[in-house]
């Protein structure tokens, strides 16, 4: 494995960060490009390999579909060649076999598709079998698990002949995720309605556009996280709108309580320091990306702090309420289950002089404990592991000086 070593580096002067784009809006649009008739003019994707991967996929259509650690390349991978009658494999990585998909495949099942899993059910490896009749135009599916099983049903509902409606039941989390993908069909000429927990999309077909993907506010965090840990500094962060599709841009309100005041300009978000205002508490439901990020930064700043919407945590690339708690402890921070799903956030007592991180297969890991440099050597493990959403991670690293 390479490990990266990042200097202690405690301030910084004015930095200006390209940002990567979004992976999040750059699958959703290729997707909504391969149920498009005719050429959209699409700018900016991501260079992410999650994106990446997805253009291969659906520009080479080979039989097995390898999407690798890629959740939302492989769930709507999946609704895509099941919901199209195209007879695929889909799999990816040892982590992507032990992340669920069950709740999708029995939506996709009850609409009218054929899904054999070809290891564990409810689990990838899977192959669609082929679509031919449409079942039903109603279907419930649970909210709580994950919020791309329903952005894969409904960027192919507009073309099922009789449309469909998805009653959510449960709570809805990353419901951020879903109204993303609403507003993205929305600007590519679809209409759907979303009352309380019901979502209807009729039959219509997909119009051309020009897209421009968005900075990516997820990647923007880390560099929120750095400022609200450096001694001084100031960063302009290039391409990040006020009105932005995704939920992560909650980070601004979050980090504005962590001593990071943002000010938007026409090309992008100017970022200062300010004081840190008591204790606090933070609710990751819909923007469940920027839990790491916030978690390393509250245990550097010493700003203990409640936590809570971390339930989808425990499936995505790794355990990542796990791999916290054993990354923090390396420097003698905690986070603590209270009760069922509460977790108290204890700031680190002490920084070690040299901390190595593991990375757990998890871009997130990585990012999230970069801004530790500010204070002592970080010895992280894996540098490869940003490549999933933000390749150019290390290279940006490089601007404000801990790399
Ligand atoms: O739809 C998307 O682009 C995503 C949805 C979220 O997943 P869940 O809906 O599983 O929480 C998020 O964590 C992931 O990084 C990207
Ligand atoms: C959870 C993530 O991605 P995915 O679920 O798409 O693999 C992520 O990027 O943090």
């Amino acid at each position: 494995m390479n490990n990266i070593t990042l200097a202690p580096k405690p301030g910084f002067g004015e930095v200006t960060i390209p940002l990567p784009s979004s992976k999040s809006e750059s699958n959703r649009v290729l997707i909504i490009d391969a149920l498009t008739e005719g050429e959209n003019d699409i700018s900016n994707l991501a260079e992410a390999r999650d994106t990446q991967t997805m253009i291969r996929l659906l520009r080479e259509d080979p039989e097995i579909l390898d999407v690798l650690d890629a959740g939302t390349t492989m769930r709507f991978l999946t609704a895509y060649a099941a919901l199209s009658n195209r007879k695929k494999t889909l799999t990816g990585t040892p982590r992507m076999c032990e992340r669920p998909i069950g709740i999708l495949v029995d939506a996709l099942r009850n609409i009218g598709a054929k899904i054999k899993y070809k290891g564990k059910e409810g689990y990838p490896p899977l192959e669609t079998q082929g679509f031919s009749e449409q079942l039903t135009d109603h279907v419930k599916i649970r909210g709580d698990v994950s919020s791309q099983y329903i952005s894969a049903l409904l960027m192919n509902a507009p073309l099922l002949p009789k449309g469909l409606t998805l009653e959510l039941t449960g709570k809805i989390g990353s419901r951020t995720y879903i109204e993303m993908t609403l507003e993205l069909m929305k600007q590519f000429g679809i209409q759907y309605t979303f009352h309380d927990n019901i979502i209807n999309v009729p039959h219509q077909s997909y119009k051309n556009t020009a897209f421009a993907v968005e900075s990516d506010w997820s990647g923007a965090s880390y560099w929120f996280s750095l400022l609200a840990c450096a001694e001084k500094g100031s960063l302009f962060l290039k391409g990040l709108k006020k009105d932005s599709l995704q939920g992560d841009s909650k980070v601004v309100d979050i980090m504005d309580k962590l001593g990071v005041q943002s000010e938007f300009t026409n090309e992008g978000i100017q970022l200062t320091k300010k004081p840190v205002t008591g204790l606090q508490e933070f609710d990751f439901t819909h923007c469940p990306d920027l839990a790491q990020t916030v978690a390393v930064t509250c245990a550097i700043i010493g700003q203990k702090s409640k936590f809570t919407g971390l339930e989808s945590l425990r499936i995505k690339e790794t355990d990542r309420i796990y791999a916290l708690q054993q990354e923090l402890a390396k420097f003698n921070a905690q986070l603590v289950e209270e009760e069922n799903e509460v977790f108290t956030l204890i700031p680190s007592t002490g920084i070690p002089e040299t901390v190595t991180i593991h990375t757990y297969d998890d871009h997130r890991m990585a990012m999230a404990f970069m801004p530790l440099a500010t204070k002592t050597k970080v010895i992280i493990e894996d540098k490869e592991v940003v490549n999933k959403s933000y390749p150019s991670f290390w290279k940006h690293c490089e601007l404000v000086g801990v790399l």
